[in-house]
């Protein structure tokens, strides 16, 4: 016993083994990494090579000082801690200039006019380049929806507050998450809608507001998922498609605590178009703007502790389906838990 080189041949022994390490850990420790491990554990577990395998502890290794501060970084993502923690330089965290450089500054969605201008709006309201002609790939863009003032600031403070009694996982590239929807492992197409309890409880009056937004009436959230930005982490997410196996057609992001931007692409020197989203707005990205492009939030672009709150809906092959008819039923309720909350074994 003890020898990890000697007995682990395969994924779910050193699963098994780091498990069994982790119950030496302090308490307050334990939830964390036996969190950090499953997630490892279920993007890895196809590996049969074992040398492959039996590299992993030694990697695992270097990264504690990074993780036991909080970064859960895989592949390229990177945050300011594990740039400390490996040493590295800060650019690891790509700026802003890392995304695909185009010729153009980038355009802007104008929230006044609901749509892709060339500049931000400004104050007099009828600048002649705000209306100048746009690059056809972004011209008519459709499915940008920006809704300002969607609660309150009192109601955002509560909201805020509400969020932070609970635990939060790290998660990549400086985030932290607390996700309320089924377990799914995207790359192998599996499914478990167990972990799938409903939203949180306070969402029970926030969910009537949402549907009554134009284009919602008929949305059916299937999971929520609030993620937190904190600039001194270098938090970001880097250009991406939401899957498209199990979401649907709309991502709907209420942001919290500061105003940022969404940044759309496509390729390397596409256009680039900056969506503002003011704190307390919905955006909605749906059709040739969630489908089409890229879209992300850039390390530069986070200038003070940001709350997202994405919900998402199923994509319609699933809405007939067992699973799809468990998911709807459990979203139409707020006795939700956490995944990070069902894996540290709290109710
Ligand atoms: O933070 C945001 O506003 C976007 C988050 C996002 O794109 C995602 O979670 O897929
Ligand atoms: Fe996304």
């Amino acid at each position: 016993a003890g020898c990890a080189s000697q007995t682990i041949r395969n994924p779910l022994q050193l699963y098994r083994h780091l498990l069994r390490l982790v119950r030496t850990l302090p308490p307050g420790a334990r939830p964390y990494y036996s969190n950090y491990i499953r997630q490892a554990y279920n993007s890895h577990s196809d590996e049969t090579d074992p040398d492959r395998v039996l590299r992993r502890p030694e990697a695992g290794r270097e990264m504690t000082a990074a993780e036991s501060a909080g970064c859960a970084c895989k592949g390229i993502r990177a945050c300011k801690i594990c740039c400390a923690a490996k040493q590295l330089p800060l650019v690891a965290v790509p700026a802003a200039s890392s995304l695909p450089q185009p010729d153009q500054p980038p355009l802007h969605f104008c929230i006044d006019c609901q749509a892709v201008r060339a500049t931000p709006r400004h104050a007099d309201g009828d600048d002649a380049e705000h209306w100048s002609a746009i690059p056809s790939s972004a011209s008519g863009l459709a499915g940008i929806r920006v809704f300002r003032d969607f609660i309150n600031p009192d109601e955002e403070a509560v909201l805020a507050a509400e969020i932070d009694k609970r635990p939060w996982a790290p998660s990549q590239s400086g985030r932290r998450k607390q996700d309320y929807g089924p377990k799914v492992n995207f790359k192998r197409r599996r499914l478990n809608t167990a972990s799938f309890k409903g939203l949180p409880p306070y969402w029970s009056a926030l969910l009537p507001r949402l549907l009554a937004l134009p284009g919602l009436a008929d949305f059916q959230p299937v999971e929520l998922c609030n993620l937190d930005y904190q600039p001194e982490l270098g938090a970001h997410i880097d250009p991406h498609i939401d899957d498209t196996w199990l979401w649907g057609d709309r991502l709907v992001t209420l942001n919290l605590c500061s105003d940022t931007s969404l940044t759309l692409s496509q390729s390397a020197g596409s256009t680039r178009i900056s969506i503002p989203m003011p704190r307390r707005s919905v955006l909605v990205l749906s059709g040739p703007a969630r489908y089409d492009w890229l879209h992300a939030v850039l390390p530069d672009d986070v200038t003070g502790r940001r709350l997202a709150v994405t919900l998402r809906e199923l994509a319609p092959d699933w809405l007939e389906t067992v699973d799809g008819r468990a998911l709807l039923k459990a979203g139409a309720a707020f006795d939700g838990v956490s995944v990070v909350e069902l894996k540290s074994g709290g109710s």
